[in-house]
Order: C-alpha cells, then structure tokens, then sequence
C-alpha cells in the first residue's frame, strides 16, 4: 500500500518534470545561449530537489544475442520470497528440482524491502517490443524488467552493499532449486543424467554424534569461502570414507549432495586414459560439486606404489632407474598416484572453489599414505557395523516404530555380532503383505542368532587346531 501510494507519487512527478522539459524545449530556442546554461543548471538542480529518487532498472534480456540476465533471475528469486508475503498478484512455476513451487511477482506488481533501516522499492513491469526480429526466447516480445527506486542519500549503500546482497540471495535461492546432476566419464568426457537419490543424514543410520559431526563440518565448509580466500587457501576438502561393504558409504554421498544441493561427478578412474585425459576432465567440473572416486583401493594399482618403489630402490637402485614404478599399473589406465595426487590438490585443482573430493574404500590399510594423508583427505570417516542406535533408526524409518519389546535382546545380540546396516535393513524391508513389526525383528533377531551360532562354531575349531 505504501509503496504503491509512493509510485503513484513518482509518476506524478516524473508527468509534471515531463510537461516543463517539454516547454523548455519549445521555448529555449528563442534564449541567448549564456542564458540557456544558466536555466540548464538550475532546472537540473531544481529537478533533484523535486525527485530526490534514484532508479535503475534492470532488464530481462540483455547484450546483442539478447541472453537471459544473469541479474534479473538473482532479482526474481531474491524478490520471490518477498513477493509471497507482499504481492497481491503472484505467478507460480515448479522449480527446476520438481520438488518446490516457485512464486514470483506478477507484471506491474509493487513491493518495499528494507535494507540496514533504508526503504527501497522493487516494481516490475513489461514493455512490448517494437521489434521483428525472430529469437529463440519465447516471450521476448515482451520485455520484462525490474525497477529498483530508492532515495538519493542511500545511494551508496545500495549500489554496493545491497545490490550485492540481493544478488548473492538470489544466487543462492537459484542453486537451491536448480535441478542437480550426477555425472560420469566415459574416458575424458563427462556425461550426466538427473540427480535424484533419496538418501538424507536423517535417514543415514549411524552414530549420532558422529552423523552430527559431519553435517557440522560439510556446513561450515560450505559457508567458508571467505576464510579460504583470506588463508590463501583453494576452496576444497577432501573426504574418506572407509569400511566394510554396506556400512552406508555411497549412501552417505548421496545424503552429502543433498545437504548441500551439490552435482555429484562420480569419476571412473579405470576409464581415464592418462594424467592429461585426467586434468582435462577437471577442467570441466563446476563448483558446488563433491568428485567421488568409489573403491580407490580397486581402481588403480595406486596402492602402496610409492612404498613398492621406495623398497626396490633400496634393494636396487640401478633396477628402477628411468622407469616410472607408478605408470605400471597393468590396467588399460596410465594414470599414476603423482597424477591423481595433481588432480586432487595441483594447481589446477582450485579452479572453480567449493569442491569436495570424496574417496571411499573397503581397505583403508592398503592406501598409498600420500594419497590419505590430512591436507589431502582432510576428514576420515569410518563407516562400521550397525550398532544398536543405527538399528534404532532403521526400524524407525522401516516399520515406523520407535520402541518395541524386542528391542532388548537386538542390542544384547547387536553387542556380539557385527552386522552391516545394509544386511539389518534388508531383513526390516517389508516383504510379506504383514504389517507387524514383529515379523520383521524376528526374522533379524534369528540371523543374529544364526550368526552367533556360527562364530562360536568357528572359535571352537579354531581353538581345536591351535
Ligand atoms: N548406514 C546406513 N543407513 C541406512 N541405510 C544403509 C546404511 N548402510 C547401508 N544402507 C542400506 O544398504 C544399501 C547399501 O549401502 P551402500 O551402497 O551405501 O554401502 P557401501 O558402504 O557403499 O558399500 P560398498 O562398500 O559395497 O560400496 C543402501 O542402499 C542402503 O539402503
Ligand atoms: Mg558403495
């Protein structure tokens, strides 16, 4: 309401201001020249009097090939949460994550933000082209844009601190709702389809205070590209996730795009030919990604090279001399441990920002120690057998209950018996069309059982040979 009253005001400003330069116009013709600069200027003066508002406008096509602003889309997202609280004539679209509905601001609709106590106002509006010209844009006939009206003392603040502020907001609103990928490479090409994986932390069953940990540490990441800018430091960390198959280790990825609405590349290191096809797939990942490489223990014979060759040396100098130990990997791949070791934290490796690379394996102890070591995986998570708090959540997410008289004797049993998450969920999944948890705890309570039945059938014939 107020800033409508306040357009309407400007507009009858900007007719009267209209009418007099029309006059002026007309009439300075017949002044001497000495004269008319000496009006000019005060006319100008007295026109800042009247209007001490500044506008600027910001347009939804912009440049010669008429491309989609950048700014005006940071501004309608920015705008959009206001709009829904302000506007009385709203337009809506689903995002691009088919998850959210967007609403932003109908044509010729007015709202007010404030900014550090300054009142400014955002109105939009659309003008119909008078050009021909045939473009690919459906509705460029009509050109959309955004008028930003705030008064003459602000100007500062708002030509730097908010329009940044605005444009940030937006940003971020954008990369919240765009629609995320999951990429992968077929030798130095990266091919993508939609990523959409369910998991989340909260459906991620392990131990809480370490699933705290790691959400606590993937947020403040995120949030850090000003600090790694002042330590002088590239925006990335690295991630690994270590153990026994099931544990919950690419799920745990899964949950990680998610919290951050980051694209997944899932690098496949076999199908890179050499370190030059490895860089130039680098090259190409976007910011805001998390790069994985699964079973790094499995994907090349980087394991241990560095060991292997530092022992030959020492046994044979001459034996090793002009041969690279690393390059021989008896795979199709020519990748080496220095080469992936580049692509992790080279220079090359900081462009972009805002990148976690994460390495999951079964077997920790095999890995090269310069391919771990803190600085290069900055976070090691193990990922281990289902305890009795990651059962807990289980049987909440799959039967919907929380406690249960059963309860008991599975973490007794959970105590003695390593189970992975994986293995407790499949015997939780409904399979028959009973509802009755019940079913479902007995059906794990006897393979835990089973399993400990076999373990002690195992220790006693072990205990027989020794
Ligand atoms: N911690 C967990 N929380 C919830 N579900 C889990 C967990 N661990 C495993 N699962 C379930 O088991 C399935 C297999 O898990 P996942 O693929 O994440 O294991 P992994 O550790 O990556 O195994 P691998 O080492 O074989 O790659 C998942 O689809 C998921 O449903
Ligand atoms: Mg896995």
């Amino acid at each position: 309401m107020y800033a409508k009253k306040n357009t309407e005001m400007f507009a009858q400003i900007g007719s009267i201001i209209a009418s007099l330069m029309f006059i002026w116009a007309i009439f300075q013709q017949y002044f001497p020249y000495q004269l008319r600069n000496l009006i000019d200027k005060y006319s100008q003066r007295l026109v800042t009097f009247i209007y001490p508002y500044i506008q600027i406008t910001f347009h939804e096509f912009t440049g010669e090939r008429l491309m989609r602003s950048e700014a005006y889309s940071s501004i309608e997202n920015y705008l959009s949460s206001k709009a829904s609280t302000q506007a009385k004539r709203l337009k809506g679209d689903i995002a691009k994550n088919n998850q959210s509905l967007i609403l932003s601001m109908d044509d010729k609709e007015e709202i007010c933000d404030e900014f550090n106590g300054m009142k400014l106002w955002w109105a939009s509006g659309k003008k119909a082209s008078n050009s021909n010209s045939i473009s690919l844009h459906q509705n460029i006939d009509e050109k959309r844009y955004y008028k930003l009206t705030f008064h003459k003392h602000n100007r500062d603040v708002i030509l730097g601190k908010y329009l940044s502020h605005v444009l940030k907001e937006g940003k971020a609103i954008q990369v919240k709702n765009r629609q995320r990928k999951l990429y992968t490479n077929s030798g130095s090409h990266w091919s993508h389809v939609v990523f959409e994986h369910p998991s989340t932390f909260e459906t991620l069953a392990m131990d809480l205070e370490k699933k705290e940990m790691i959400i606590d540490d993937l947020i403040t990441f995120s949030k850090a590209g000003e600090f790694y800018a002042r330590i002088g430091r590239a925006w990335k960390r690295g991630y690994l996730l270590y153990g026994p198959p099931g544990t919950g280790k690419s799920t745990m990825i899964g949950a990680m795009a998610n919290l951050l609405s980051y694209d997944l590349y899932d690098l496949e290191l076999t199908a890179v030919k050499d370190n030059t096809a490895l860089r130039k797939l680098l090259i190409e990942i976007s910011s805001k990604s998390i790069i994985v490489i699964e079973d790094i223990d499995c994907s090349l014979d980087l394991t241990g090279q560095r060991r292997k060759k530092k022992e030959e040396e020492e046994k044979d100098p001459r034996q090793t001399q002009g041969e690279n130990v690393e390059e021989k990997d008896g795979k199709n791949s020519q990748v080496t441990l220095s080469g992936l070791l580049n692509f992790i934290d080279g220079l090359w490796s900081a462009c972009g920002g805002e990148r976690l690379i994460v390495f999951t394996t079964n077997y920790v102890e095999k890995l090269d120690p310069a391919l771990v070591r803190k600085g290069r995986m900055d976070k090691h998570i193990e990922l281990s057998y289902c305890g009795f708090e990651a059962f807990k959540l289980l049987a909440k997410n799959y039967l919907n209950i929380e406690s249960h008289y059963l309860f008991g004797t599975i973490c007794e049993l959970l105590k003695e018996i390593k189970i992975t998450p994986a293995d407790v969920a499949e015997h939780l999944m409904p399979k028959t069309s009973s509802k009755d948890a019940q079913v479902y705890l007995k059906s794990l309570i006897q393979a835990l059982e089973l399993a400990k039945e076999e373990a002690k059938v195992k220790s006693e014939e072990d205990a027989k040979i020794v």
